[in-house]
């Protein structure tokens, strides 16, 4: 089964276009939602939150439409958003109370062996908390109403990198489950890089490519030539080029460049700024 399912999403305002996009994220996957700022990834996920109206498209998240099934959102449905926001007076204890009788599910065992884990204080209120530290307790909390689908928008940004890889270490403990699946954006690309197994290029509200992240790493490199080398090439096989002052670089598809040539790994940030320059 399919942990998020999209076609045809589109949603218009004034000056921007989600433009009919097609996603799949298999169960038990990670999913890193890669885009420039403005490129849509706020708007996706707040679609699929249902939080916003659609202007056409179907969402479904393990098997069911999204705007017919409240409790499923609600209970099934992990939710992180850049601004992580908790009653200033709580501490992280009486958060874990005040869930409990919200969610059905409800772990505290599990929220606490997190807190602990990830450094996040029990008894300091959230007023006092730093940004890293609500971050973490917004993750703590989303993890342990046991959701299959957990959604981060931005949950890295602003955060120093050895949170970010505390942050990172969450995530990879929560898919240790094979039913959950995570969807997360960010335009820290190397947070992403190492978490997740799906990579979407979302870019001015299209998708450039969704696809798994090492069939992409196998699928294009990097080459350095001479500009007429490169003019030599089948159109098809660039994906993203630039001329320096040294000569040529070029984003290409392997196995349509003569054999032979040499063809360097590729990251995939180096990947999405060619791709995004390219605007292919
Ligand atoms: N309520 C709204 N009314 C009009 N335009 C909007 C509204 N919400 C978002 N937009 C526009 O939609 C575009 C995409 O915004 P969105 O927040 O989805 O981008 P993003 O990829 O999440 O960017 P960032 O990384 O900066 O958070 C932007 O041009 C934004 O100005």
């Amino acid at each position: 089964m399919n942990a998020l399912e999209i076609k045809g999403l589109t949603k218009a305002y004034r000056d921007f276009r989600l433009d009919s996009l097609d996603l799949v994220l298999p169960s038990g996957c990670i999913m890193g939602l890669i885009g420039e700022n403005g490129a849509g990834k706020s708007t996706t996920i707040k679609l699929i939150l249902n939080t916003i109206r659609r202007d056409a498209g179907t969402i479904t998240i393990m098997g069911k439409d999204n705007r017919k099934n409240v409790q499923l959102m609600k209970e099934d449905v992990g939710i992180v958003l850049d601004d992580v926001g908790f009653p200033e007076c709580l501490t992280g204890k009486q958060v874990g109370k005040i869930m409990r009788n919200t969610y059905r599910n409800w772990d505290n065992k599990a929220y606490e062996d997190y807190l602990r884990k990830f450094s996040v204080p029990m008894d300091k209120e959230f007023k006092d908390f730093s940004r890293g530290m609500k971050m973490k307790l917004g993750i703590a909390v989303a993890m342990s109403h046991d959701p299959k689908l957990l959604i981060l928008d931005e949950a890295t940004s602003g955060l120093d990198p050895v949170v970010r890889d505390e942050v990172v270490e969450m995530l990879n403990e929560f898919t240790r489950d094979e039913g959950h699946s995570i969807l997360i954006s960010s335009h820290i690309v190397s947070d992403l890089e190492k978490l997740c197994d799906y990579i979407a290029f979302l870019h001015k509200g299209k998708l450039l490519l969704c696809e798994e992240k090492d069939a992409l790493l196998e699928e294009f490199g990097i080459i350095h030539c001479a500009p007429e080398t490169l003019r030599e090439l089948d159109a098809s096989a660039v994906k993203g080029k630039k001329e320096t002052a040294y000569g040529a670089e070029a984003i290409v598809k392997r196995n349509a460049v003569p054999v032979g040539m040499d063809v360097s790994p590729i990251g995939i940030e180096e990947l999405f700024v060619f791709m995004v320059k390219e605007g292919k």
